[in-house]
This record gives structure tokens, sequence and C-alpha cells, in this order.
């Protein structure tokens, strides 16, 4: 049984999440901290005829909700509106994450760290080089979420080829997302060459791209100042969660169908390997990992070998725009003293 904390558990995204955590049956222990509002949530979440419990903490309490916790999900910071990118949140996110990072490395050194909150290129940098100072960051614990990018590489490419020919389950291993989570840094690759040819026969593979990339941005448009993706962010951050949740349940290798999520490659298997298959530097990619035990234990490299000339072009895009997003999350977390 687990104990997970939600670190902006009041929020669009916060909300929905912890609703989908409290129904997990894998879930025993579920902390909602807030700067707001987490009392409140927890009492009406606690009513609901699950196993788990579920309490609420609040600034004073940050240290009791996140001790002994195994999983830490951070959808905390401020979202987009209109007009802005993701790095326009960097300014007040980082700061935020920084020091949320500070107190798990004190009252939950050894939790897995999942962070939602924008731009994930640059504030997962913030998590590694805040817990690396202290000598508690563990590399297979801290993932950046990019899950959403995969959800909607699945939905856009049904919504080409057509809702009733294809569901949504036949396409799940047809295509992914690597790279980052901001616009050219996202990249959807086809496992299945089958439905790129498709795509590129139909004239439709730029738009399908950009529409992966861009998905955001429709939300943020909808959304009209409201902010940004929060019900299929919910559901995104929980399906990775479940994912790590199994893995942790099963003794042997289990569900290992790789997932991609936002890590630092140097310090796991498989990463430096991936850094020289994609002739990079590069630290912090999301890739296809393993997970076991709730850790990734490796990371996938097998996929560069079967990119398409125009993913190599993608990825030759995105590598320069990924390396100057984590270097802003690195400098500003060695200068940032708390
Ligand atoms: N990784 C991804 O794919 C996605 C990431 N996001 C990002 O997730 C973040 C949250 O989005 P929303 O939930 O829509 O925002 P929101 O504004 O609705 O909620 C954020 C919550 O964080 C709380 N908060 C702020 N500072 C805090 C602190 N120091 N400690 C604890 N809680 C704190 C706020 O009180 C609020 O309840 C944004 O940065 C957004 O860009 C959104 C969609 C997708
Ligand atoms: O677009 C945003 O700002 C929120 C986000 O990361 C997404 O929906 O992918």
């Amino acid at each position: 049984m687990v104990s997970v904390t939600v670190l902006g558990s009041s929020g669009g995204i916060g909300q929905p999440l912890s609703l989908l955590l409290k129904l997990d049956p894998q879930v025993s222990s579920l902390r909602l901290y807030d700067l707001k509002l987490s009392h409140g949530n927890a009492t009406d979440l606690s009513h609901i005829d699950t196993n788990s419990s579920a309490a609420g903490f609040n600034t004073a309490e940050i240290a009791l909700a996140l001790k002994g916790s195994q999983l830490v999900i951070i959808p905390a910071g401020i979202p987009r509106k209109p007009g802005m990118s993701r790095d326009d949140l960097f300014k007040i996110n980082a700061k935020i994450i920084k020091s949320l990072t500070v107190q798990i490395a004190e009252h939950a050194p050894d939790a897995r760290i999942l962070v939602i909150s924008n731009p994930v290129n640059s504030l997962v940098p913030i998590v590694y080089e805040t817990l690396q100072s202290v000598g508690k960051f563990q590399p297979g614990k801290v993932m950046g979420i990019t899950t959403l990018d995969i959800i909607r590489s699945h939905t856009f490419l049904v919504d080409i080829l057509g809702r009733t020919a294809y569901s949504v389950d036949k396409l799940k291993d047809a295509v992914t997302v690597v790279g980052g989570h901001s616009g050219e840094t996202i990249i959807p690759i086809f496992t299945d060459q089958k439905y790129y040819r498709r795509l590129r026969d139909t004239r439709t593979y730029e738009s399908y791209v950009h529409r992966v990339q861009f998905g955001g941005d429709e939300v943020v448009k909808a959304k009209d100042g409201s902010g940004s993706a929060t019900l299929s962010m919910a559901w995104a951050g929980y399906s990775f969660a479940k994912k790590l949740l199994n893995s942790l349940h099963l003794n042997t290798a289990g569900d290992q169908h790789p997932i991609p999520t936002f890590v630092y490659l140097p310090g796991l298997p498989g990463g430096k390997e991936l850094q020289k298959k994609l002739n990079t530097s590069v630290e912090f990619f999301s890739a296809p990992v393993k997970l076991e035990k709730g850790i990734v234990v490796a990371v996938e490299h097998d996929w560069v070998d079967k990119l398409n000339e125009d993913e190599k072009k993608l990825i030759a895009k995105c590598l320069p725009i990924l390396e100057n997003n984590i270097k802003k999350g690195l400098s500003f977390s060695k200068d940032t003293k708390l």
C-alpha cells in the first residue's frame, strides 16, 4: 500500500488528480498539500467509500504532508494564459519548485517525484540540481510528466484516421512521443511506420506533428484566460502514476511496456547510450523507460535506430532548444539560495 502526496492539490489539475488517486485501490494514504483549500478538499474526498485515507495539510504542515510519502506528485504553480509560452511561467514556477524540492529532500528523500508543473524542460533540472546539491538525487526517482503529449498523439491520430475505422486502443502502439514538453521539443515518433506512410500519403503528416506539438495551445485558447489543460492532464498524470504504482507492487518486471518520461540520462542504464545515438550532450530527455518497483531502471534507445528522416529532422530541431531550457533551470537552481 502506498502513501501519495499531491503538492498543489487544490488547483485545476490537483483536484481531479486527487480524486483519481482517491479511487485507486493501491493508494492507502492520500495527502493533499496546497496554499489553500487542502483541508477542505481532503475532508470532501474522505467521504468517498474507498479504502484510502485522505488528509489535508497547509503550509505550516508540509513536513507532515511529506513524511513517509513514497510518491510525490507536483502540479503546483501557475498555468498559461493566451499569448504566453511555457517558458513565461519559469520566473514564478522555478521558485515554487525549488522551495518544494528543498522540503522533499528534507522530509521525503526517498520518494519518487513526478513533476507536472511547467516548464517541465527547465523544472526537472531544478529538482535534479537541488537534490544533487544535498547529496539526495536518485536518478530513477525523478520524472517529468510528458504523458499528455502521448495521449494527444493517440487521440489526434484517430481524429485524422476516423473514429469508426480505428479505435484509440488500436493506435496506442502506433505512435509515441519523445524529447521534451514544449512546442518543437515535443516529437511524435511512429512505432508503426504504416501510419506514418498513411499520413504522408494523405498530406496530413505536417499538420499532425504541429497539432501534437502545440496541442496545449488549443486548450489555452479555448479556456480564454482561465488556464490550460487540467482534466486531460489529471488523467495523463494519473495514467503515469498508475503505471508506476503497478510496477511498485509487482515483484517481477511485470507490465514492462515502456512509457516515455523526462529523466536525467547520465544517471540511468541506457541513458548514455541514448545520448551517444542522438549524438548529443543534452542530459535530460523524455524517452521510453522501464519501470520496476516504482523506479526508472532503464532508458530505451533502440527506437533511435528506427527513426525516419522526418523524425531525425525533428530531433535535430529539438535538441538545441532543450539544451537552453535545461541550462536555464540549472543556472537558476545553482544561483538561488532559499
Ligand atoms: N506537464 C504537463 O503536461 C502539464 C503541465 N501543466 C502545468 O501544471 C501547473 C498547474 O496547472 P493548474 O493546476 O492548471 O494550475 P492552478 O493555478 O489551477 O493550480 C495550481 C495550484 O498550485 C498551488 N500552489 C502555488 N504555489 C504553491 C506552493 N508553493 N505550494 C503548494 N501549492 C502551490 C496553487 O494554490 C494552486 O492551487 C502549471 O504550471 C501548468 O502549466 C498543465 C498541463 C499539462
Ligand atoms: O499548454 C500548457 O501550458 C499546459 C501544458 O503543458 C499542456 O497542455 O500540454
